[in-house]
């Protein structure tokens, strides 16, 4: 038999929640397919005179709740099954935080690194001619993923305004504040996990100073140790793609920030401020309270799942856990936040600044951290109440939630199959 494909794979969180609901068939079959993915060539003028072609997707996996939303990837493995996937995904997070949009995701297969700045500008522009018959502010609303960024969203928002021959910021999040981005987006994604865990801290038995380890010292992973720190909490390891340091007193943050900004990994504080060498992959094994994987998909596995002593993971990274690493930890009595919930503060400030640039008033810092600790909170709490009822894990309990969502919106806009013949 063949190996499931990433979808497939995907698709096995949408059969565990359906058990948990009684809902129609017509629903999963509606959810189990992407409503549509467009390929397209990419064609541009590479600094030396010579052409060159990239391919792109961007696919509407499901729009039943609002105009689809998620990101658009740079990347040189990218290809139309993984944007499919990414789409469900962006699917059940919209609908966790009860927000009004279906998912989607687009993508190029292009390595930006070897690019030039004006190539990617270029490219960037270039994607959107592609796609500006799909996307638009009610109907697909991308953002940055890996390897774009708000100077990609912002020559993207640009050349969208000049096709439509309009002012048009609402059509793509995550810009430069200076073209109608939001403030507090450069944190959103780490602030939302610190209100979760903050507001479950009783129920997961996180209440006192917490030991935490951290994999993956990026924009996600330097913020949740910020503000971890602020609180009182000890940052026990963190690690990048070079390695990782431990000091078991906790580790000196400053230093290690001012590393990543010099371009450096943290291993280049091993021997500053107590720090230790520690290997990338022991770090999932640290004695901590609290382990944050905020690094890539599948790092934690059936082959270093047993390690895990932390009693609460806290999934920044999307899929940083396989369903073999889930079963392991569920089994270890791990509770495992998951990504859906943990990282969707992210997507719930580009939502924030969607709706401002629709408003055309814009909010202080304040105001965004507040709303969006309220929805964090409300949700978290609704999902993990699930968890208790059913006696199922936060996982599951998370696609529940968002499944019983989309049910009741795909039942609500009924099927026109049925009155014909
Ligand atoms: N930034 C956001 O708003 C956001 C939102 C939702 C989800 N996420 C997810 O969070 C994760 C991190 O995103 P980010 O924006 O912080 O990315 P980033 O590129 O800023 O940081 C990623 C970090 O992971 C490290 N890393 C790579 N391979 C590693 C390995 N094998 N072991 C340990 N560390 C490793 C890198 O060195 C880097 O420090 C991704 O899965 C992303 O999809 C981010």
């Amino acid at each position: 038999m063949s190996e499931p494909s990433q979808l497939e794979q995907a698709l096995v969180r949408l059969d565990d929640a359906a058990q948990y609901l009684n809902i129609d068939p017509d629903v999963i079959e509606k959810l189990k397919f992407p409503r549509e993915t467009t390929q397209a060539r990419l064609m541009i003028r590479m600094d030396d005179g010579s052409r060159k072609s990239f391919l792109s997707w961007r696919c509407r996996y499901d729009d039943t709740r609002g105009p689809t939303k998620g990101g658009i990837r740079f990347h040189p493995n990218s290809n139309a099954e993984e944007v499919e996937t990414l789409a469900f995904w962006m699917t059940f997070k919209c609908a966790v935080m009860n927000l009004p949009y279906g998912g989607g995701k687009g993508a190029v297969q292009v390595d930006p690194r070897k690019l030039s700045k004006a190539e990617i500008e270029r490219l960037s522009r270039s994607y959107i001619q592609a796609f500006s018959r799909i996307i638009g502010p009610d109907r697909d609303i991308p953002a940055p993923d890996v390897y774009t960024n708000s100077m990609i969203m912002g020559w993207m928002a640009d050349e969208y305004s000049q096709i439509v021959d309009r002012y048009e910021p609402a059509v793509i999040t995550g810009k430069p504040i200076a073209l109608g981005g939001s403030k507090g987006r450069d944190d959103a994604t780490a602030r939302g996990g610190y209100y979760l865990v903050r507001h479950l801290a009783g129920e997961l038995g996180c209440d006192g100073s917490m030991k935490v380890a951290i994999q993956g010292f990026g924009n996600a992973g330097q913020h949740i140790a910020r503000l971890l720190a602020g609180d009182g909490h000890k940052i026990v390891a963190v690690s990048d793609s070079e390695g990782g340091v431990y000091c078991e007193f906790g580790l000196n943050l400053s230093l290690l920030m001012e590393a990543k900004a010099a371009g450096k990994s943290v291993v280049s504080t091993v021997g500053q401020s107590g720090h230790e060498a520690l290997s990338a992959d022991a770090l999932i094994g640290v004695e901590c309270d609290l382990l944050v994987p905020a690094a890539l998909e599948d790092m934690i596995h059936q082959g270093n799942a047993e390690l895990v002593k932390a009693k609460v993971v806290l999934e920044l990274a999307n899929g940083p856990v396989t369903p073999e690493g889930d079963r392991i930890l569920a089994k270890k009595n791990v509770v495992v936040l998951p990504d859906i919930l943990a990282n969707a503060g992210g997507v719930t400030v580009s939502y924030f600044e969607w709706v401002q640039n629709k408003q055309g008033y814009y909010w202080d810092v304040e105001e965004i951290h507040a709303r969006l600790k309220t929805i964090m909170e409300r949700e978290g709490r609704a999902i993990w109440n699930i968890s208790q009822e059913k006696g199922i894990t936060v996982r599951t309990a998370a696609y529940v939630h968002a499944l019983s969502r989309l049910a009741e919106a795909i039942e609500a806009h009924g099927t026109q199959s049925f009155f014909v013949s």
